[in-house]
């Protein structure tokens, strides 16, 4: 990956910003253009001044003879007009450029992630992946529209006074000239591979605090049940101390500098110009000459301040671009699910795992191991076994959320690998634990399934789902917003929604991990049941259901029972032909058969 992106790491970060707002980038030149003449423009003022100051000195003590001032002044006006003038046309460029620049990069991100490994998401939490995608395009938008412009009329404003400064009187543009020349020394380097290195660190730092604060906060409830402080949440209170650390150093040490080095430029260019003229005065011929020439360096010299301060903050913003256009290119170079370039179409409804090993990445022990079982078109199988045995690993490897490391993942007769990730999405229905529920109505979250359903279809899927009883006690029945008050559901009902879902979606294979190992006897009742409507599936044809079960009472009845641990296929088989053969399923069923009878006794008791 890192050969690959070398190149564009080497090229500056405005300049692969720029890619992203595309032919908007013509803008941004434009935009920088206008403000640097826009700054040059603003010249005229000062040189009107001037000219007055020039006039007079020329004139004294008899001031009524001095009739341009008046002109002068409607130059002034006249110029200072023009210039706000082009600098807001200049804004105004650069703003279109930088929407779209920031836009297009929230697209992009958006959209890669769209398209990269389900898989890559169990590794990147969404708090860090959401900074990235808005957090880095909002931290440009500046950039490019307001420091980028004025950087770049700063740069003119600067180039021109050195012009200007050798026009009249070399000797004394030298000595306005030798604190621009230090404070440059001091701002490249601050630019240099210290600062930078400080702005990653500061950014990255303000990555772990959000990433850490999104899990703290999903594990608020867990804090709070065992009694637990804010800071025994220790990752979030020590990124919290880190940035704090680094947020510190960045106002003392980065902040404080500029301002330091602003003040010393503007009474550095006193201290330099005054004594010199002051040397030079006693040997000039031309007394009022020199003075008007000391005027325009005295006049001139602090219009230079202004321009070093900005390019001093455009280094600032620069770190920070510069970081954020490297997050989103990371995120940009996320593995995406490779499609085929000529996609095989699956001939049938079967599911097929022929020789499957699989490691995760970072892991020495394998997750699965040459796992072989088959499910045929119309049956049920399930994967039981003990608790990591490999269950949720071989159902993610069927909708690609990771890629096998050997052997195949076959859907209807075609490996995965070798479908259109679109068909493959078609053709088979997820329902996994980490599904959610959206916080849209109840009709919403089953018609994401399939937009295009009519309200009957989604009823009808609710129903077959056993859900008519939660439907009943919503305030606004399918219309209820998910979350809005009445609107919570238990383990039970999330599952038979999610159930819904996938009898909406009506694909020919369902692969589904049971998301809780323990309901009420009625939801058990109801769940059973919308299970079996899943699988018997529409028109009478019936579905392929690949599931994770928890509870040993779901499997009973399926076609194939496969028992999974520590990764490899420890037996298979039917319910019956495992309890003959005596081995871990039929031990995992008798210690079940204990639970349930010791569940029995003690509501007897009660
Ligand atoms: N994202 C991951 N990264 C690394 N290892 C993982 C990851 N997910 C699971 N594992 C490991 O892979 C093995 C199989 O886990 P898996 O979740 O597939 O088991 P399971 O049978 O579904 O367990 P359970 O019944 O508890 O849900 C375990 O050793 C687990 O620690």
């Amino acid at each position: 990956m890192d050969k690959k992106e070398e190149p564009s790491r080497r090229r500056s970060a405005v300049s692969r910003l720029l890619d992203f707002a595309g032919p908007r980038k013509a803008l941004t030149y434009l935009g920088c253009t206008l403000s640097a003449i826009s700054m040059v423009v603003g010249f005229g003022p000062y040189v009107c001044i001037w000219l007055v100051a020039r006039d007079l000195i020329a004139v004294a003590p008899n001031w009524s003879t001095a009739t341009s001032i008046a002109v002068y002044g409607w130059w002034a006006l006249g110029l200072s007009v023009a210039s706000i003038l082009l600098y807001f046309a200049g804004l105004m460029c650069t703003h279109l450029a930088a929407f779209r620049c920031a836009a297009n990069m929230r697209k992009r991100a958006t959209e890669h992630l769209m398209h990269t490994s389900l898989g890559y998401f169990d590794t990147h939490a969404s708090g860090a992946l959401r900074r990235v995608v808005d957090g880095c395009a909002a931290e440009t938008e500046g950039m490019l529209a307001h420091k980028l412009p004025d950087t770049a009329g700063s740069v003119a404003m600067i180039v021109g006074m050195l012009v200007l400064f050798f026009v009249f009187d070399w000797r004394l543009g030298l000595a306005c000239l030798v604190p621009v020349i230090l404070s440059l020394i001091c701002m490249f380097y601050m630019m240099g591979g210290r600062g930078m290195e400080f702005m990653t660190k500061y950014m990255e730092s303000l990555v772990k605090m959000n990433k850490t604060g999104t899990e703290y906060v999903r594990g608020i409830p867990v804090v709070k049940v065992f009694q637990q402080t804010v800071h025994s949440f220790k990752a979030f209170h020590d990124a919290i101390e880190e940035f704090t650390r680094l947020a510190q150093d960045y106002a003392v040490r980065w902040c404080r500098t500029p301002q330091s080095l602003s003040l010393t430029i503007i009474n550095g260019v006193a201290l330099f110009l005054v004594p010199v003229a002051i040397l030079l005065a006693p040997g000039e011929g031309d007394f009022g000459a020199f003075l008007a020439n000391f005027a325009f360096y005295a006049i001139f010299s602090a219009v230079i301040p202004t321009a070093m301060t900005r390019v001093m903050f455009m280094s600032d913003a620069l770190q920070s671009a510069t970081d954020a256009v490297n997050r989103v290119e990371e995120v940009l170079a996320a593995p995406m699910i490779k499609a085929p370039a000529a996609p095989k179409e699956p001939v049938d409804n079967s599911i097929v795992f022929d020789d499957v090993s699989f490691t995760y990445e970072g892991v020495n022990e394998r997750a699965l191991s040459h796992v072989s079982f088959s499910v045929p078109a119309g049956s049920t199988v399930a994967l039981v076994g003990p608790s990591g045995g490999g269950k949720t690993t071989a159902t993610s490897l069927v909708p690609r959320f990771w890629d096998v490391c050997a052997g195949r993942v076959l859907v209807g007769g075609v490996d995965v690998r070798s479908m259109d990730p679109h068909r493959l999405m078609e053709h088979v229905a997820f329902v996994f634990q980490a599904n959610h529920l959206f916080k849209q109505s109840v009709l919403e979250n089953v018609r994401a399934a399939r937009p295009d359903a009519t309200r009957e279809e989604v009823a009808r899927a609710l129903s077959a789902a056993q859900c008519d009883d939660i439907i009943e006690k919503l305030p606004d029945g399918v219309d209820t917003v998910y979350g809005a008050a009445g609107a919570h559901f238990s383990g039970g009902e999330v599952q038979r929604l999610m159930l819904a879902r996938a009898i909406m979606k009506d694909a020919p294979i369902v692969v589904l991990d049971e998301a809780t190992a323990f309901a009420d006897p009625e939801n058990e009742a109801k769940i059973q049941k919308a299970f079996s409507e899943l699988a018997s599936g529409r028109s009478g044809e019936k579905r392929t259901v690949l599931m994770v079960a928890h509870r040993l009472s779901t499997v009973r009845k399926a076609d194939k029972i496969v028992v999974l641990d520590a990764g490899r296929v420890a037996e298979q088989g039917t319910h019956d032909e495992l309890l003959a053969a005596g081995g871990l399923y039929a031990r995992m069923w008798a210690d079940y058969e204990r639970a349930v009878s010791w569940k029995i006794t003690s509501e007897e008791v009660a």
